[in-house]
């Protein structure tokens, strides 16, 4: 919608990762149904200018599709923002997902610094998740941040507690040795140090750190290792590969 600012990434990578990815604009919802997608990719960026809160106007856009978004969620495709897509997300309460009734359980509040954190970071690959587990299971990526609202915090410790035992803490932001999370490497202070969280089926993924942006290596920073690939390539091959087994 107006204000995103990532959809030429997103379409890239989904792209060159082998999806035939198209464009949909809100305002095409109805004429054009989720259920003839495979995937669905809600991109980052200032959509309606953050204006309420970043992601609330976007979300209040898709609500009166909620129905027809569960039914796809229910079919086991998969659901993915990233960054302002995943604060549209959060807004819609698919994510964490906690309850029968899918409601809202969390919010991505005001980062720590109270600045726009816009650089790079690194994430831990911290779930069974299976679209990601064959490439992702123990390491350690690189993907750069840009968001002004991306500190995860719950309603409640039970909520806390859930997305724990449902293992849907996806990717959790470290050093790059895995061992200090704290400011700066935790750019924004979320709770346990989320940088992404699934539902509970683990289908519907929100992520703040961006993979489509670092699809090359060369969009990688030089950091003394030897970055051939770009985190992104992996991260789209691991969707595109997840959705060709589910028969797509
Ligand atoms: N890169 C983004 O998607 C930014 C998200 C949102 N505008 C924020 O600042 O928090």
């Amino acid at each position: 919608m107006e204000g995103t600012n990532n959809e030429e990434e997103a379409f890239l990578s989904l792209r060159r990762s082998g999806f035939e990815s198209e464009y949909v604009h809100v305002s095409e919802i109805g004429k054009k149904k989720f259920e003839d997608y495979d995937l669905l990719f809600i991109p980052g960026g200032f959509s309606a200018g953050d204006y309420v809160r970043a992601g609330a106007i976007f979300a209040s856009r898709l609500a009166p599709h909620i129905n027809e978004l569960n039914k796809f969620v229910d079919s086991g495709k998969i659901l993915i923002g990233v960054c302002n897509g995943f604060q549209v997300l959060s807004e819609l309460g698919m994510i964490p997902d906690t309850g029968t009734e899918r409601k809202r359980t969390m919010v991505l509040g005001t980062n720590d610094s109270d600045r726009f954190e816009c650089r790079y970071t690194y994430i831990k690959y911290t779930s069974k998740n299976k679209i990601f587990r064959r490439h992702f299971e123990g390491k350690i990526l690189q993907v750069p941040v840009a968001h002004m609202e991306g500190k995860v915090i719950f309603d409640s410790k039970k909520t806390l507690d859930s997305v724990i035992e449902n293992d849907q803490m996806i990717f959790q932001y470290t050093d790059i040795n895995g061992t200090d999370s704290s400011y700066p490497w935790n750019p924004n202070g979320s709770v346990m140090d989320i940088a992404g969280l699934t539902n509970r089926e683990g289908n519907v993924i929100g992520l703040m750190p961006h993979p489509e942006r670092v699809y090359y290596g060369f969009q990688m920073m030089n950091d003394g290792n030897k970055h051939k690939n770009g985190t992104g390539e992996v991260f789209f091959n691991s969707l595109y590969e997840y959705t060709k087994k589910l028969g797509a």
